[in-house]
């Protein structure tokens, strides 16, 4: 599962444009949110994710994150509202974490940085499959969700439990029967601008929904995260931390929020 890209020095952010000339396009992602730039725009709906427990299929080490897939061959996982038009299928979870509780988000606020970012994503069905999807201006919507040390989230526990099976690259589980909808916050208040996927391709085609309240994470939780490893069965060990992309510039773009 090599990518040819990864997070380390010789591999990481700063290298990707040499071969994914996009990394230095118009519209990239993360980006630093400054919230007195934001602009409140009263156009923007409410965001509606309705999501289906039964839709859950397994977990995934990626070698650059975790992932949790979720079958998407039906609208019965669907984000509707907020900036989008038409209906978006969840297609899977995953996180980026920092080696330290001072970093580890890939968006930031105000220059802030959190321990861990969740994105939840999802593809416009008006393309016929993500694939299809995850090369247009259009085709994909990212929910981002900050983690915020604190007391011990719950929601997170059936997922992090289940990376003692996963500890390698590309090794998978089966995971059945997760509610995305119990990750989210009490409230989804939430910054939106044009982006693109934070790993190589680098694909343009990024909705960002980026939620204003973080959900919490305990420190042993963090420990949980960074337990796992970038590297194979076999291979030298490499522990999965600092998994984020920095913030590129902005180019001009308008990051308009959904509250006052
Ligand atoms: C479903 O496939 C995906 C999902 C996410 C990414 C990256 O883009 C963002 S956002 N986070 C990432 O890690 C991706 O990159 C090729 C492919
Ligand atoms: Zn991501």
């Amino acid at each position: 599962m090599s990518h040819g890209w990864g997070y380390g020095p010789s591999d990481g952010p700063d290298k990707w444009a040499e071969n994914f000339p996009l990394a230095n396009g118009p519209r990239q992602s993360p980006i630093n949110i400054v919230t007195k730039e934001a602009q409140y725009d009263p156009s923007l709906k409410r965001l509606k994710l309705q999501y289906d427990p039964s839709n859950a299929r397994g977990i995934l080490n990626n070698g650059h994150s975790f992932q949790v897939d979720f079958v998407d061959d039906t609208d019965s996982s669907t984000l509707t509202g907020g900036p989008i038009s038409g209906t978006y299928r969840l297609k899977q979870f995953h996180f980026h974490w920092g080696g330290s509780d001072d970093r580890g988000s890939e968006h930031t606020i105000n220059g802030i940085k959190f321990p861990c970012e969740l994105h939840l994503v999802h593809w416009n069905t008006k393309y016929p499959s993500f694939g299809e999807a995850a090369d247009k201006p259009d085709g994909l919507a990212v929910v981002g969700i900050f983690l915020k040390i604190g007391a011990a989230n719950p929601r997170l526990q059936k997922v992090l439990d289940a990376l003692d099976s996963i500890k390698t690259k590309g090794k998978q589980t089966t995971f059945s029967n997760f509610d995305a909808r119990t990750l989210l916050p009490g409230s989804l208040d939430y910054w939106t601008y044009d982006g693109s996927l934070t790993t190589p391709p680098l694909l343009e085609s990024v909705t960002w929904i980026v939620l204003r309240e973080p959900i919490s994470v305990s420190p042993a939780q963090m420990a949980k995260f960074r337990s796992l490893l970038f590297t194979g069965e076999g291979e030298a060990a490499c522990c999965m931390v600092d998994n984020f992309r920095p913030p590129q510039l902005l180019k001009g773009r308008q990051v308009r929020a959904s509250f006052k």
